[in-house]
C-alpha cells in the first residue's frame, strides 16, 4: 500500500555534492545589487544559518532558493537537480518546505486543518476517487490524518488541534507553520526568521525543537535569522552576508570570531555594496 504521507523516499545518493548548492547568485533591483555573486552549500542533514546586518541580502537570497525570485545570474541545485527559477508551487513536490516570517496560515481554520493543508500536493487519488470515497482515497486520507496527529504531538499542538489558529498566541502559530511544512516530508526546510516575535523561553524551546526535527526527519535546514544566539547554538555552519556579498562561511565559532563579520555588525569597517 502506498502511503500518501510518507511516500518511499528516494534512497539518498551517496554523493560528494551538497544537498543544496548555491552558485554565483546575482539579484538586481534596478540599480541596486541586492545579492552580488554569492555561493554556498548546505550538506545533507546540516543546519545552516544565514546571517547579516539589515539590507545584507538574506531575504533576497532566501526568496531565490524558495522560488519567489528568479536570480539575474547564477544557479541553484537541489539534490543535483537545477532548480534555478523553478516556480514556488513546485518546491514542496521537489522536497523543499518553508515557513514565512509573518506566517501564512489559514486564520479561520483549525490547527489540524492548517497542518493537513500542507499535504494537499501529496495526494495521488484523483478528485473522483476522493468524491466517491474509493479505497485508495480513504487509505490516503487516513494516512495523512495519522501523520498530522504525529506532528501535532511532536510540536506540542495536540491540546489546540481543533482551535482556529487566529485565536492562538504567535509562538504557537509559528509551531503550526512548522508542522504544516513538515507534513510534506521535505528534505530541506527553509525557515524565514523562525525566532522573530518569540520571547526568550520560546527561543530556547525553538532551538531544541529544530534539533529534534532534524534528528526525527533526517532533513537539512537553512535558516535566515537575526537572533544570533539561536543561530550560533543550532547551526552546523553559518554563512554571513554583508552588502550583498558573502563575508564568511564556516563553523559558528569561525564566523563569530571573523573580523569582517564583527566589523559588519559593529559598522566599523568601510564597506561597499557589490557592484
Ligand atoms: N523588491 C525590492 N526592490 C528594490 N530593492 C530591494 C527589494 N528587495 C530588497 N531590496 C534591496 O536589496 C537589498 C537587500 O535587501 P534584503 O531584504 O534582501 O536584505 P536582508 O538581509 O534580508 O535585510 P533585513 O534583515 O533587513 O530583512 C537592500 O538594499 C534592499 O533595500
Amino acid at each position: 500500500m502506498r502511503s500518501v504521507v510518507a511516500p518511499p523516499r528516494r534512497a539518498r545518493r551517496v554523493t560528494a555534492t551538497a544537498l543544496l548548492e548555491v552558485r554565483d547568485i546575482v539579484v538586481r533591483f534596478g540599480g541596486v545589487t541586492a545579492v552580488g555573486g554569492v555561493s554556498f552549500d548546505v550538506g545533507d542533514g546540516q543546519i545552516c544559518g544565514l546571517i547579516g546586518p539589515n539590507g545584507a541580502g538574506k531575504t533576497t537570497l532566501f526568496n531565490c532558493i524558495s522560488g519567489f525570485y528568479r536570480p539575474n545570474e547564477g544557479e541553484i541545485r537541489f539534490d543535483g537537480q537545477r532548480i534555478t527559477g523553478a516556480p514556488r508551487h513546485r518546491m514542496a513536490g521537489l522536497g523543499i518546505g518553508r515557513t514565512f516570517q509573518n506566517l501564512a496560515l489559514f486564520r479561520s481554520l483549525s490547527v489540524r486543518d492548517n497542518v493537513l493543508a500542507g499535504a494537499h500536493h501529496l495526494g495521488r487519488a484523483g478528485f473522483l476517487a476522493c468524491a466517491l470515497r474509493l479505497p485508495g482515497a480513504v487509505r490516503e486520507a487516513a494516512a495523512t490524518a495519522g501523520e498530522a496527529r504525529r506532528l501535532l504531538a511532536l510540536l506540542d499542538l495536540e491540546a489546540v488541534a481543533d482551535i482556529p489558529v487566529a485565536s492562538l498566541p504567535f509562538g504557537t502559530q509559528k509551531r503550526v507553520e512548522l508542522a504544516r511544512a513538515l507534513i510534506s516530508r521535505p528534505r530541506l526546510l527553509l525557515l524565514d526568521e523562525p525566532a522573530g516575535g518569540l520571547n526568550h523561553g520560546e527561543v530556547d524551546d525553538l532551538a531544541d525543537l529544530l534539533r529534534r526535527i532534524r534528528a526525527e526527519f533526517s532533513l537539512s535546514i537553512l535558516l535566515v535569522e537575526h537572533h544570533m544566539n539561536l543561530v550560533m547554538h543550532v547551526s552546523d555552519k553559518v554563512v554571513a552576508l554583508d552588502f550583498g556579498r558573502k563575508i564568511a562561511d564556516g563553523t559558528p565559532l569561525e564566523v563569530r570570531t571573523n573580523a569582517e563579520v564583527i566589523a559588519a555588525y559593529l559598522g566599523e569597517a568601510p564597506r561597499e555594496r557589490a557592484a
